[in-house]
This record gives C-alpha cells, sequence and structure tokens, in this order.
C-alpha cells in the first residue's frame, strides 16, 4: 500500500477545523499528525513530519501559518478567508523562492458552490443588471464572505472582457450601506442569520427577465470532499493557485 500524506490541520478546534480532523482521519490514504489550535507553537508540524497543512484559523493569522509552511517545504490547502490581493503577491513571490512547493486558496470548497460561481461568472456576460447576496451563520467575523468577493471579482474580469460595465443604479441618496459593499463594481450584500450555514445567491436581470443562481451549504460536511481534494492535487501544482476550479476541469 503507498504511503499515506501526512496532514496536520491548523484551527483544529474551530468549526472547520473539527471537521477537517474527521475527515483527514477518516481517509484511507491519509494521515493525521499534527492538529493545532490558537495557542500551539507551528514548529509541532515540523516535528510531526507533516508534508501537507490545512489551515482554516482566521484571517489574522493564516498568512504568517501558510509562509512557515512554506518555508518548510509543506504543501498548504488554505481555506481561511482574508487573501487580499497584497497578501497573495507577497505569497507569490515568497513561492517563487520555494519552487515545488504548492498553495492552494480556495473560498469555497464545496463543489456546489466552486459550480455556482463558476455559473453565475460565465452568465454575467449575458445580463444588464447583477448583484451578489451572501447569508451565513452570525459567528462569521468577516463580511462580505471570501466566496462573495471572489465571486464579484470573477463576474468583473467577464464583464470587462465582454465591454459590459457596472449594472444600472439611479440611487442618488441612500443611508449608509443601504446598497452593500462594492467589489470590483459588483454590489454585495451580507445578511447573518442565526441557523444558516453558508449560502450564495447571484441575481441576474435582464428587460423582462431574471436569472438566479443559489448555492446552499447546509452542513460543514459539504466542505469536506473538497478538502480532501486539495490535499491529494496540491503538490502537483506548484506555485499559487486560488481556487479549487483551478485544480477541477469544468469545461467553461
Ligand atoms: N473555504 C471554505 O470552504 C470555508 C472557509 N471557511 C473559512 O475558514 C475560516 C475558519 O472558519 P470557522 O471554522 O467557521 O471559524 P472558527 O472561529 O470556528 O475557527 C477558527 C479556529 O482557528 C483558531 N485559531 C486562531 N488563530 C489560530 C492560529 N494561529 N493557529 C491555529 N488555530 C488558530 C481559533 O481558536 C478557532 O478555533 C474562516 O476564515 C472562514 O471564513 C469556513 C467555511 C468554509
Ligand atoms: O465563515 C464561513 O462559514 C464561510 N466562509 C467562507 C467564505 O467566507 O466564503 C466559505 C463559506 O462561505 C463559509
Amino acid at each position: 500500500m503507498a504511503e499515506r500524506l501526512p496532514v496536520a490541520v491548523l484551527g483544529a478546534n474551530g468549526r472547520m477545523g473539527s471537521e477537517a480532523v474527521k475527515a483527514v482521519e477518516s481517509a484511507p490514504d491519509m494521515e493525521l499528525v499534527a492538529a493545532l489550535g490558537r495557542n500551539d507553537a507551528l514548529e509541532a508540524i515540523v516535528d510531526a513530519g507533516a508534508r501537507y497543512v490545512v489551515d482554516l484559523t482566521v484571517p489574522d493569522a493564516t498568512e504568517r501559518n501558510v509562509r512557515f509552511a512554506v518555508e518548510h517545504g509543506i504543501h498548504a490547502v488554505v481555506g481561511t478567508t482574508g487573501w487580499t490581493g497584497e497578501r497573495l503577491d507577497v505569497l507569490r513571490t515568497l513561492l517563487a523562492e520555494h519552487p515545488g512547493v504548492g498553495v492552494l486558496i480556495a473560498p469555497n470548497f464545496a463543489l456546489g458552490s466552486v459550480l455556482a460561481t463558476a455559473f453565475a461568472a460565465k452568465a454575467s456576460r449575458y445580463f444588464e443588471s447583477v448583484e451578489i447576496v451572501e447569508l451565513h451563520h452570525p459567528d462569521k467575523v468577516d463580511a462580505p464572505s471570501g466566496t462573495a468577493v471572489r465571486t464579484a471579482q470573477l463576474i468583473a474580469a467577464n464583464r470587462t472582457e465582454v465591454g459590459l460595465g457596472g449594472s444600472p443604479d439611479a440611487t442618488e441618496k441612500q443611508l449608509e450601506g443601504a446598497r452593500g459593499a462594492d467589489v470590483d463594481g459588483v454590489r454585495v450584500h451580507a445578511v447573518r442569520l442565526r441557523g444558516l450555514v453558508a449560502h450564495q445567491e447571484v441575481l441576474l436581470g435582464g428587460p423582462g427577465e431574471q436569472l438566479t443562481i443559489r448555492h446552499d451549504s447546509f452542513d460543514r460536511a459539504s466542505f469536506m470532499p473538497g478538502v480532501l481534494l486539495g490535499v491529494r492535487a496540491v503538490a502537483e501544482h506548484p506555485g499559487l493557485t486560488v481556487g479549487l476550479d483551478g485544480y477541477l476541469d469544468l469545461g467553461l
């Protein structure tokens, strides 16, 4: 039998991290060698012989964690949000100094979400108006969600490619925030509601019609196949990959 992939999970006591610990433990081709919480020293992942880390921590910690992994030749699969364009550029520079190391930054590991984002980005080429509504549990610390930011960025890029600008909007006066956040010219609205997990709707409007592309994660189990897929594929993709779609053949 082939050697099992030695994996460390960072943020192991959190909502996502604790699911990831169970998923890695249940995967026949993986071995959980370390599970770190907020106060644990990162050196433990090196001592444990990890070749892969799964980072599911907080926006303030993830950049340091990933830097540590890359500098130690450890591949990283990252679900944590907070990766701005500037942070990604710094990471690209770091990875250029460590050829052979792979990092996946995946704003969303749920396959349905990845597909919904890809469909919405393509569909936005054909509609005059597009807005995003993301809906999450109220314990989430960031808004808008990383998924919504990525969706907005892809929508903006697609619309620019076909010469479409922002959506029409005659608003002249508003209460601050009433029209949501502006992400690359796309309006993003964030709902926080007890009972929710992670949900997103992309609303696309044209004369006399509307297309709604909605994805729902009802349980964090929805993210785990993507986490495991990321671990299995990351070493084959040296350098930085943003979005799980980079490892999938979506044919879009
Ligand atoms: N990519 C995806 O599919 C998904 C990503 N997320 C993102 O994952 C992150 C974690 O989400 P949740 O698990 O809901 O949050 P959470 O707050 O339940 O868990 C975060 C955990 O990280 C720990 N932590 C903080 N600093 C740390 C450090 N330096 N080292 C190790 N652990 C540290 C915290 O103590 C906490 O236990 C968020 O950024 C969230 O947006 C959440 C769900 C899906
Ligand atoms: O915090 C969460 O819960 C989630 N975070 C990610 C995000 O910000 O997009 C992924 C998913 O939406 C759940």
